[in-house]
């Protein structure tokens, strides 16, 4: 398979609270069409997009969390996107909640391939937010509370001719983690956010949501000779506003790509896998010039 090729990233409107996953799919599957039109072999969704970014309330009883999770993937109503996907013959990435037959809780995402096989997992290793409920906020982040801590590592898997990590949402602004998926050798990292605008523990740092965003996807591109695929679940939801930006990021830090508005919005770029090597054979050769010795408080409590 060729390493350089056309990627999209799905950027998602807001989901309302009873909005049905057949109508979010709905929504996905056209734009998956819009994806392949335009030439993309790999479209990229947001975290949690099947459903409303339900930690921003605090349940009452376990129904109410479960109702937010999958127990299958795929499961009916999730069929129609791998379907459609071998039809057109796209692969794809899904942000969704995990419920696992054992019971464990995690917030999710899989690559799927072309045939509709699932050629990877990861589960969020960065949990955000608060445990318990504090009524002062004018909306809760409990993904602390909803979600285990996930279990997978950072692992980049072989897919699209190349090898493609995956990460969610706080994820992206902890440089361990694209060091990690670096360090495994992934040359694209795919991931999705959901982003209040309004941050209440710091107010004042609302105006930096977008600021903050582009500047730790694309040092996390340069510093490790990757490309990334970040993309948002956007625009006013039940209340709260989302930071749209979905943004393609090359090796060198520079956005090729960029959502216009907070709705449904379909961007694509062009990505060659052998421009990591412009990065990682010169500025950011990890065998010649980094200096893990030095850094081993990192990897301590
Ligand atoms: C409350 S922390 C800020 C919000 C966080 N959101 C998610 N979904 O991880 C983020 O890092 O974008």
């Amino acid at each position: 398979m060729s390493r350089s090729f056309i990627v999209a990233g799905a950027q998602l409107g807001p989901i309302a609270k009873e909005e049905t996953r057949p109508s979010v799919v709905a929504r996905l599957c056209a734009m998956m069409r819009e994806a392949k039109a335009r030439g993309a072999e790999l479209v990229v969704f947001p975290e949690l997009a099947l459903t409303t970014f339900f930690p921003r309330w605090w349940p009452e009883n376990q129904d109410e969390i479960d109702r937010w999770f999958e127990t299958e993937m795929p499961g009916p109503d999730t069929q129609p996107l791998f379907d459609l996907a071998v039809e057109l013959g796209i692969g794809f990435h899904l942000g969704y909640a995990e419920l696992t037959p054992e019971g464990r809780h995690f917030n999710t995402a899989i690559l799927v391939g072309p045939d509709g096989a699932i050629l990877g997992k990861y589960r969020k290793i960065h949990l955000p937010g608060h445990r318990d409920r504090q009524d002062w906020r004018p909306f809760q982040h409990l993904e602390k509370y909803y979600f285990e801590k996930g279990d997978l590592g950072f692992p980049a898997f072989d897919a699209f001719g190349g090898k493609l990590g995956m990460c969610i949402c706080n994820d992206r602004r902890w440089p361990e983690t694209w060091r990690m998926l670096g360090l495994n050798g992934a040359e694209l990292v795919v991931l999705g956010y959901n982003t209040p605008l309004h941050y209440p523990p710091a107010p004042e740092h609302d105006h930096l949501q977008y600021f903050h965003n582009e500047l730790s996807i694309q040092a996390g591109c340069y510093q490790n000779g990757l490309w990334a695929v970040a993309v948002a679940k956007a625009g006013f939801e039940e209340g709260c506003e989302l930071i749209a930006g979905s943004i393609i990021v090359a090796p060198t830090g520079e956005v090729l790509a960029r959502t216009q508005g907070s709705d449904d919005e379909v961007i694509t770029a062009r990505i060659d896998l052998d421009r990591c090597s412009e990065i990682r054979r010169n500025v950011f050769d990890f065998a010649q010039h980094r200096e893990p010795e030095e850094y081993r408080k990192i990897a301590e409590r």
